[in-house]
């Protein structure tokens, strides 16, 4: 029997700073986050950043968490049960970090008699620190639990037609209302030496991202190129003009070199240069959390206007909304016939 695992980042469990420095220690431990060779990596994450960041951290959760609980796990189980509407296979949700475990989901699946799975990371670009990750602690789970289970991985989906035109459309919608001088694509960054590690080719990604127009077989695991992709086909869709939108990458951590330019920067330089209605689009989250909801809702919101901008308004992800579930259901039953 087949079945379809649903797979999100995760959230601590509460906003107590105790939750938060279990979930910042499962994240920020893992090799494919924090990349450096293990005793660096504990000693950056255990000797310094969980020292300080879990206080910060869980203030900032604190400004965003619902009462059903972590906006990203809430949004992910919305999702989930439209999805599960539209499809007769199982389907279970599960995180990366925290919970619902994958190992509880794998577990869910099995019990209800499902011998092959169809994995979904549910992150629109391929990253190291995300999609893959996932993919190999799945793998490693099966191989280890349930040796006779097939797992069948779904690719990031940056350039697929059904997301790039419901993500167009639910973008278009907002353009619509609020008639915004600018929109920025605004991504999760990630540090500049991921981009060369998941380079197949060894050879072709750059630094500077010369690279990311010339077609390569790298690109299938290039997360800057996907970004790049993401914002190219949908302002093709929605006709933007150059010079209307760009690209910018978010939530850096640490003194390394990430992705640029970065959101905070990018932000500030726009309402200094006198732009005072600007838009915000997420599009590396596919449910919003702390990184759209604070990071860029409260904190760039703040910066924004400081700096002189009038209107600064965010475009929701695309959460539960009942065309997104269609497609996710789609692919699940596409991959089921
Ligand atoms: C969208 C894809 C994501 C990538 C790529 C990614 C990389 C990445 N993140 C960190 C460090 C942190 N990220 C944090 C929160 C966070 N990150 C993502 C997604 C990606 N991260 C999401 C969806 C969230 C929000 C989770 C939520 O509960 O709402 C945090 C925790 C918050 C904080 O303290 O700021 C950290 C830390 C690194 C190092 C990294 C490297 C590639
Ligand atoms: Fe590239
Ligand atoms: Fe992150």
């Amino acid at each position: 029997m087949k079945g379809a695992l649903l797979v999100n980042l995760g959230s601590p469990d509460s906003t107590s700073v105790k939750d938060v420095k279990k979930y910042l220690d499962e994240f920020l431990m893992d090799k494919r986050v924090i990349d450096t060779p293990y005793l660096i990596r504990a000693f950056v994450v255990k000797g310094i950043i969980l020292n300080t960041r879990p206080k910060k951290s869980a203030e900032a959760y604190k400004k965003i968490w619902w009462n059903e609980g972590s906006p990203l796990i809430v949004l992910s189980e919305r999702l989930h049960k439209k999805v599960k509407e539209q499809t007769q296979i199982p389907v279970e949700l599960a995180m990366r970090y925290g919970n619902p475990s994958i190992k509880s989901g794998i577990q869910k699946l099995v019990n209800k008699g499902v011998t092959e799975i169809f994995l979904i990371p549910l992150y629109p670009q391929f990253a190291m620190a995300t999609t893959e990750t996932i993919v190999v602690l799945a793998n490693k789970i099966v191989k280890k639990e349930y040796p006779n289970i097939k797992i069948t991985d779904f690719p990031a989906f940056y350039n697929k037609e059904d997301y790039i035109s419901v993500l167009s459309n639910s973008i278009q919608k907002h353009l619509e209302e609020t008639k915004p001088e600018h929109l920025l694509f605004s991504y999760h960054g990630v540090p500049e030496r991921h981009i060369l590690k998941s380079d197949i080719t060894k050879s072709h990604c750059k630094i500077d991202g010369s690279c990311c127009n010339t077609p390569s077989p790298a690109h299938e695991f290039c997360y800057r190129h996907q970004c790049y992709e993401t914002t190219k086909q949908v302002a093709e869709k929605l006709n933007l003009k150059e010079g209307t939108y760009s690209t910018s990458f978010q939530s850096r951590l640490g003194r390394d070199p990430w992705l640029q330019p970065y959101t905070d920067q990018t932000i500030e330089n726009f309402a200094k240069k006198g732009i005072k209605n600007l838009a915000i689009v997420t599009p590396a989250f596919v449910s919003d959390c702390l990184e759209t909801l604070e990071e860029i809702g409260m904190e760039a919101k703040h910066s924004f206007e400081e700096q002189g901008g009038k209107q600064f308004s965010t475009i929701p992800c695309l959460n539960d909304d009942k065309a997104w579930a269609t497609t996710v259901a789609n692919w699940i039953n596409n991959w089921a016939k």
